[in-house]
């Protein structure tokens, strides 16, 4: 293994292919979070005193964000209120499991917990709902129906900010799919690798 890029005396573990930098594991979380934190700060993508929710489905993306946004709001003080906000699609054998580990992040993170299921907000779980229409077109409706339930989510939490995880691979297959179908608006606005929404606009910008 080559050394540590950063010079810290290590090993390197990985190549990041952003940089080509070859970095330890502590010296490439450092370098992760220093660059998270100049995105919030250059942008100033929240203000002070904001209450923030973190939209957290269980898998990787959204840990890390909770994650993340709990040690720089300590580290730097952004002074931030953060919770967690979950929706429960009912999929049998697939969010049920992600929702433990949610519930492991609330206990992990001493941040409070909001679930809200497609069955409180309307009447049908996906188990439902594909059994009735089928799996044709399933995850397109089921899209729609979880940004709307996120939306509803941070206005009842009465949040400022919503945020989301994307990892580089989603924006770039949110890139290619946006010059596969010419929607030129779209492609200019995908920029972050965390998009930061105010409740009151839609996830799908
Ligand atoms: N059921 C959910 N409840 C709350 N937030 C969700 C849910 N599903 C997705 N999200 C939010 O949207 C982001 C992108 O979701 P997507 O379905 O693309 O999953 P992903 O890229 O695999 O992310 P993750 O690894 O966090 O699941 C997630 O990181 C999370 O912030």
């Amino acid at each position: 293994m080559p050394p540590c890029s950063a010079k810290c005396g290590k090993n390197a573990i990985l190549k990041r292919p952003k940089t080509g930098d070859v970095l330890c594991k502590e010296c490439f979380f450092e370098a992760f979070e220093n660059e998270i934190h100049f995105t919030i700060s250059r942008a100033k993508l929240f203000r002070a005193g904001a209450k923030v929710a973190v939209a957290a489905s269980g898998g990787k993306d959204s840990t890390v964000l909770a994650y993340v946004l709990k040690l720089l709001n300590e580290k730097y003080d952004y002074k931030l209120d953060l919770v967690l906000l979950s929706i429960d699609e009912g999929i049998t054998g697939y969010r049920d499991d992600s929702l433990d580990t949610v519930k492991q992040n609330r206990d992990d993170y001493k941040m409070p917990l909001k679930i809200m299921s497609y069955k409180d907000l309307y009447g049908w779980t996906m188990d439902e709902i594909v059994a009735e229409i089928g799996r044709k077109n399933n995850c397109t409706f089921c899209g729609v129906f979880r940004r709307q339930a996120l939306d509803r989510g941070a206005a009842l939490l009465n949040v400022d900010y919503l945020a989301t995880g994307h990892n580089a691979d989603d924006i770039a297959e949110t890139v290619l799919m946006n010059i596969l179908r010419g929607d030129l608006a779209r492609l200019s606005r995908c920029t972050s690798i965390i998009t930061v929404m105010q409740p009151a606009q839609s996830l799908l910008t």
